[in-house]
């Protein structure tokens, strides 16, 4: 199957939708991906609903990736988009960093206002540093009163202010996702709104393309007659057609060559930081490879189970622990796409109380690919109860 290339033309940015359960997340997805390939066919196109949320299993050919993603144009820019909290493994990679977004679009149900999640997951980008968020003030259709909309869009911009954000400057648009698929030409200049506002508010990121190739792998498929594919966001640096690979960490150290690279079924010639990309690696059995690794420039980085490292215990307010803990904790470690289990040494410190910041040393029962400065989540219970930065690698 020949498959076109991939354009790089435009300012590539990742972004998502996040809040609260049923406020519109999806229908909101689908009907910018409507008003946008009725705009501009020859880039998009229409993704309908039942489309965003396919299990991996439905995509039956090609080095189809990153299935929760959608991709459009705008004039401006090459936007993937993937419907956030619908995936429990993608909130665990916010959390870690492997799937940073540029910006995210909060949907607010007009009708519900702010509700639990949609202050949890405000926090949640706050936390994992989220730079930007635009307001999708969703079902505005479902309600007649100005001053009622006005009243929502007024507490959605204090709970912004309450964690961080600049609450009075991010744009707030009224749409109706539901009336815009529906083809209605108010509710679908709403989301032209929307998107004008997401392109001029939201900067492209600065994208570390100077620093040596690492992708960390999300998936790994079988495509058969051509070999193992791995797939994921690439983190830094950039990688051409046949250029030499190691895949790192978890298990032995495996040296292949990136033979084919897509993103979003088109072929690539070459990868570069923040791309969803699937590499087809030269030789590699599917049971060599496995998320939680990176593949990365032979040498650039090697896998490590000890390590120093700043931790910084949340507090209870912050979601953290409600009681202290001592060096015979074994928690999880979340690095990039994958968690590990570990052991602590805290040398002098008797107990961490929740709230403090330490110094400590960490041995993980598997190596991780690591880098000092790298970050890491401590996760107890589905709950991130500690972040920390890796200070020096020891072993
Ligand atoms: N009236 C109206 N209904 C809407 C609108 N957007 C979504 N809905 C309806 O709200 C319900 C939830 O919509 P979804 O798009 O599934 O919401 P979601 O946020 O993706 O939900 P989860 O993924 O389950 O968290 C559906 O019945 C939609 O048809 C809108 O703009 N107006
Ligand atoms: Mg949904």
């Amino acid at each position: 199957m020949a498959k076109s290339q991939f354009v790089r033309t435009k300012p590539h940015l990742n972004i998502g939708t996040m809040g609260h359960v049923d406020h519109g997340k999806t229908t909101l997805t689908a009907a910018i991906t409507k008003v946008l390939a009725e705009r501009d066919p020859s880039v998009n196109r229409f993704i309908a609903f039942d489309g965003i949320d396919r299990a991996p299993e439905e995509v039956a050919r090609g080095i189809t990736i990153n299935i929760s993603h959608v991709e459009y144009e705008t004039a401006a820019r090459h936007y993937a988009h993937v419907d956030m909290p619908g995936h429990a493994d993608y909130v665990k990679n916010m959390i870690t960093g492997a799937a940073q977004v540029d910006a995210a679009i909060l949907v607010v149900s007009a009708q519900d206002g702010a509700m639990p999640q949609t202050r949890e997951h405000v926090l949640l980008a706050q936390r994992v540093g989220v730079p930007y968020l635009v307001v999708a003030l969703n079902k505005a259709d479902t309600v007649d009163d100005p001053e009622l909309l006005d009243l929502v869009e007024l507490e959605v911009r204090e709970l912004l202010t309450e964690y961080g954000f600049p609450g009075d400057e991010v744009p707030v648009v009224r749409v109706s996702g539901l009336r815009a698929l529906e083809g209605g030409p108010e509710w679908t200049a709403k989301i032209v709104e929307l998107l004008d506002a997401v392109d001029s508010y939201v900067p492209v990121p600065p994208r570390e393309l100077g620093e040596p190739f690492l992708m960390p792998i999300e998936n790994v498929l079988t495509i058969s007659g051509r070999g193992t594919v791995v797939t994921g966001a690439v983190e830094r640096g950039s990688l051409k057609l046949g250029d030499a690979v190691e895949v790192i960490g978890l298990g032995p150290t495996v040296a292949t060559v990136a033979i084919g690279m897509e993103t979003f079924g088109k072929s690539l010639e070459s990868a570069e930081a923040g791309d969803n990309a699937a590499v087809l690696l030269r030789g590699v059995k599917r049971d060599e490879v496995r998320r939680g690794q990176v593949v990365a420039l032979p040498g650039t980085v090697k896998p490590h189970r000890k390590f120093r490292a700043q931790l910084h215990a949340l507090s209870t307010a912050e979601g953290g622990r409600h009681t202290p803990f001592a060096a015979d904790y074994r928690p999880q470690f979340y690095f990039r796409t994958t968690d590990v289990s570990g052991g602590i040494d805290l040398g002098d410190i008797a107990l961490v109380m929740p709230g403090d910041t330490i110094q400590l040393v960490v041995e993980l029962e598997k190596p991780i690919a690591m880098n000092t400065g790298l970050g890491f989540a401590v996760r107890e219970g589905g709950h991130t109860v500690a972040a920390g930065t890796v200070t020096e690698l020891l072993d």
